[in-house]
């Protein structure tokens, strides 16, 4: 069997792929080997530079991958030794149990974090669409309930951390509106989520400027 070396007619599967990894592949001139007998273009064998770009970002991935399960490894074996905090004012006793049930070990899916004055937990869903929805759906509840989540959104997946800055630490408020987010996303079709690290660190960024949410207007400068 002979092989010709023929600039490719059409995008296959693969080649579509990789333009949809990044678009800057667009401009990639890739050739691939097709039979001479082949009407169809398969492809055999493509450019080192073309293969080498896939391989990049899969290795890229991979370190993502590998890196975020380090994390949640930390997270996971921290968080079952960190001992919850309630703001000052809240009853241990009644918000212990609801607690409880948000976490992994009661069933739940959210983490105690931030040495015990947070809980957090990502969201996603089908479409950004559904996402910005169940957002909107959130911020009504946030707003009946004068409380505010620190939280991040890409795309189809939202971030959502509750604590209470004044008095900090774990207050009714944030054990509510945490199970009140659950049954939420459970209306708009929440679908399993890949962690990532990247949406903390977007809503870490946001708390870093937004200043002091608990000064009443009237005293601030
Ligand atoms: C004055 C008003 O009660 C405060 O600004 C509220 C508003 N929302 C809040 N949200 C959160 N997460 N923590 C707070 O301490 C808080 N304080």
């Amino acid at each position: 069997m002979s092989f010709t070396l023929t600039r490719t007619p059409k995008p296959s599967t693969l080649l579509t792929k990789l333009i949809n990894l990044n678009h800057s592949t667009r401009n990639f001139s890739t050739f691939i080997q097709t039979s001479n007998r082949s009407t169809t273009p398969k492809i055999i064998a493509i450019t080192t530079s073309t293969t080498n770009f896939y391989h990049q970002h899969q290795q890229k991935q991979q370190h993502h991958r590998s890196l975020h399960q380090q994390s949640r490894n930390m997270s996971s074996s921290s968080s079952s030794e960190i001992k919850a905090q309630f703001s000052e004012g809240s009853d241990p006793t009644v918000l212990g149990p609801s607690l409880e049930k948000l976490l992994a070990a009661g069933g739940g899916k959210w983490t105690l974090t931030q040495e015990g004055v947070a809980i957090e937990r990502t969201f996603k869903f089908k479409t950004f669409a559904k996402t910005w929805d169940f957002m909107t759906a959130v911020s009504l509840q946030c707003k009946l309930k004068n409380h505010h989540p620190e939280w991040s959104n890409v795309f189809n997946t939202t971030f959502i951390r509750w604590t209470t800055h004044v008095p900090k630490g774990l207050s009714s408020k944030d054990i509510e509106l945490a199970a009140i987010c659950d049954s939420l996303a459970k209306d708009f079709g929440e679908t399993e989520p890949t962690e990532s690290c990247a949406m903390p660190n977007l809503a870490d960024r946001a708390v870093a400027s937004s200043g002091d949410c608990c000064t009443p207007k009237h005293l601030k400068k």
